[in-house]
């Protein structure tokens, strides 16, 4: 058996954070908006246990591959002794902001659950996930959702259909290397989703809250993603995407996120891409459910 699966692109339209835990971790309030653009997986089964991945244009030992770990943990958890053999197409940046190995690592454990049958819950799935990375789960359970704790405690939320230009810096931010920085902001105050009818969340709302903590910090560091912002700032709002490095601006339609595209400087890199309601990866899992 074989087939293909996305692994789409999140963006943080808000990102809080509310302070620090024992164990380093930070609390963290965060608008995830799923994307309609990313990266995709070609699953093919194995008749015994081994975990085989490839992937384009990307340099990393297959042990700290989060694919390769999620086939692992995977394995462990359900006691599969089926393997498979993972072709990853890369489209998304490493290090972005974008979350492009927490996507990966969310679309191998939804693929291989299918691909083993081994038909554990989104549940179980997304807590494997939260072991791999806090963007993990997400990604897995595959809705838009108001997050909290450290991006685990998840609310489905509805929002505005927009259209976005994500534009992808000449750099690499270690997100480690942000929430361990003294001159993180870190005690933002808590805010509430309480007054939202039917998690619909409109413009004002999010007019009051967009912004990115991480944001005075990471320009600060890197001037390149400041100047990307500023670039951007010319046609809406632009605003960091988790600890970087892309930047994006919300946009009414496809066509002028792509007439601003169009003006990108020569040698400057970026996307445009839709905000979706329900993530790529699920409505494809369902049609091959429903063919086999
Ligand atoms: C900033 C965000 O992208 C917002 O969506 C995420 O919170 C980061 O999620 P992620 O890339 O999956 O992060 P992880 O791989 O779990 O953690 C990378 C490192 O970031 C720090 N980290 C991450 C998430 C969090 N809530 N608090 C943290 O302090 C930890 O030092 C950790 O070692
Ligand atoms: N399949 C993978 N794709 C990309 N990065 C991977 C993968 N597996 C492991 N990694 C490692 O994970 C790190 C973080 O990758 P990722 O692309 O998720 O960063 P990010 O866009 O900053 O994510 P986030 O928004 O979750 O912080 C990379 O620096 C890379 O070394």
């Amino acid at each position: 058996m074989s087939f293909e699966l996305p692994a789409p692109a999140k963006l943080n339209l808000i990102l809080r954070i509310l302070g620090r835990r024992p164990d380093g971790y930070h609390e963290l309030q965060t608008l995830f908006q799923l994307l309609d653009f990313g990266d995709s997986l070609e699953f093919e089964l194995l008749k015994d246990a081994e975990i085989g991945v490839d992937a384009d244009n990307l340099d990393i030992p297959l042990q700290d591959n989060l694919i390769y770990r999620a086939a692992r943990l995977l394995q462990q958890k359900s006691g599969c002794t089926k393997g498979a053999h993972i072709r990853l197409h890369k489209k998304l940046p490493q290090g972005g902001g974008i979350g492009g190995g927490s996507s990966d690592a969310a679309t191998a454990l939804l693929g291989l659950n299918h691909l083993w049958q081994c038909d554990l819950p989104l549940g179980e799935l997304a807590e494997l996930g939260r072991q791999l990375g806090a963007d993990v789960p997400v990604f897995v359970r595959g809705r838009t959702a108001w997050a909290e704790g450290v991006g685990e405690k998840l609310t489905p939320v509805i929002t505005e259909p927009r259209h976005y230009l994500v534009l992808i810096p000449n750099c690499t931010v270690s997100t480690a290397a942000v929430f361990g920085d003294p001159r993180l902001t870190r005690d933002s105050a808590a805010i509430t989703l309480a007054h939202l009818r039917e998690g619909q969340l409109d413009d004002s709302w999010l007019e009051q809250y967009s912004g990115n903590d991480c944001q005075a910090l990471v320009e600060h560091l890197y001037p390149e993603i400041r100047a990307a912002r500023e670039w951007l700032q010319q046609f809406a709002r632009a605003q960091l995407t988790g600890t970087g490095a892309c930047v994006f601006a919300a946009f009414e339609s496809a066509a002028a996120a792509n007439e601003a595209l169009a003006e990108l400087p020569a040698n400057w890199h970026g996307f445009v891409a839709a905000g979706v309601q329900q993530s790529p990866t699920h409505s494809q899992l369902a049609k091959i459910a429903s063919t086999i």
